[in-house]
């Protein structure tokens, strides 16, 4: 298949060096230092499931790659906006362009500028950065990644992407059923993981031995789930005690990507998780108190990353 990787960072890196590694046609879209980098010495991607080096075609214009029959989408949120006209070179008419960003809010964006048509659900989760130039440091997570069209059919492009991710080394590729659900399901954990590990500034493993914290930790989960719920989303009722126990089994010191934005100056992705479940609770009429709280202390962050 021909892909191309829209921001080959930590998400979008570790899935083009997979994918080119199974034998596909990948092309990588960057920008700045990492794209020279790539440009002169290729991608190389350090990982707990196994390195790799590889030698991609890489740019900032998408007019060179020409129309796909996959984009995946792993600019980061607050990107997603800017970055979704430059797309339309890479579509032909059946290109499917997966939005593998955190939030629930990324297909909706996309569809606005590219068309539904062209849009596919995804959520991703491991932990992956950018360590320098050219090169995708993956340190932990576990890889897996879960994908759907937006209306749960089953076309050839998302049976053809998942038999692509499925036979890749070091990828969990799992098709969902309703992507929607996944979308809420991920984006209950991770306001949960990022908003008290980024307010706290303190991994996991600490969060669960303070009570009066780790009562924040589910009643943010609690939150997003009546809010997904309220808009129609079928979330199931084990939601909120299955996260628990997934975060009661990471590693201690497991912090999270917000976390990570925040304590190196880079620009946080707060509108696209704990400002847009505001914005969702206040259209459905729901409370969010904790999520606006994590809102709240962390906007100032986002301001003086932002300047
Ligand atoms: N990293 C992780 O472990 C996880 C991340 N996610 C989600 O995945 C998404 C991607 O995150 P992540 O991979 O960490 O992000 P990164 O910052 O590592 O990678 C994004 C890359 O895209 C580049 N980029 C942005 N806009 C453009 C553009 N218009 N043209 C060319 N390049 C562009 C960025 O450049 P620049 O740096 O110059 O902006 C950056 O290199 C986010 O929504 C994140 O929340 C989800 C689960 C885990
Ligand atoms: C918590 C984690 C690492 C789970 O994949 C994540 O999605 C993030 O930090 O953005």
């Amino acid at each position: 298949m021909k892909f191309a990787v829209f921001g080959a960072g930590g998400v979008g890196g570790y899935l083009g060096a997979r994918l080119a590694d199974a034998g596909h046609e990948v092309h990588l879209i960057a920008r700045g230092d990492h794209l020279a980098a790539l440009e002169s010495d290729g991608l190389r991607l350090e990982s707990v499931r196994g390195d790799t080096a590889v030698d991609l075609p890489a740019t900032d214009d998408p007019v060179e790659i020409g129309p796909c029959d996959c984009v995946l989408f792993c600019v980061k949120a607050h990107d997603t906006r800017d970055a979704a006209p430059d797309l339309e070179p890479l579509l032909g008419e059946d290109t499917a362009v997966v939005s593998f960003q955190n939030g629930v809010d990324n297909e909706g964006w996309l569809a606005e500028e590219i068309g539904a048509e062209h849009v596919v659900g995804g959520v991703a989760y491991i932990f992956s950065t950018i360590g320098e130039p050219g090169v995708v440091e993956h340190t932990g997570g576990p890889a897996r990644f879960v994908y759907g069209e937006l209306d749960g059919e089953r076309t050839d492009r998302i049976e053809a992407l998942d038999a692509a991710l499925s036979e890749s080394e070091g990828v969990e590729a799992v098709l969902a059923a309703d992507i929607r659900v996944e979308l809420w399901r991920k984006f209950a954990f991770i306001c949960a993981q990022a908003g008290m590990t980024a307010t706290t500034r303190l991994p996991v493993g600490e969060l669960r031995e303070t009570d009066a914290s780790w009562a924040m930790y589910r009643r943010l989960i609690e939150e997003v789930c009546t809010v997904g719920r309220a808009e129609g989303v079928d979330l199931p009722e084990d939601t909120v005690d299955e996260w628990l126990e997934f975060a009661r089994d990471l590693d201690p010191e497991m912090y999270s990507s917000l976390h990570y934005d925040l304590t190196h100056d880079k620009r946080l992705e707060l509108e696209a998780l704990h400002g847009s479940v505001v914005r969702h609770a206040d259209e459905v009429g729901v409370d969010a108190p904790m999520n606006e709280a994590v809102h709240a202390i962390l906007r100032p962050w986002a301001d003086r990353a932002e300047r």
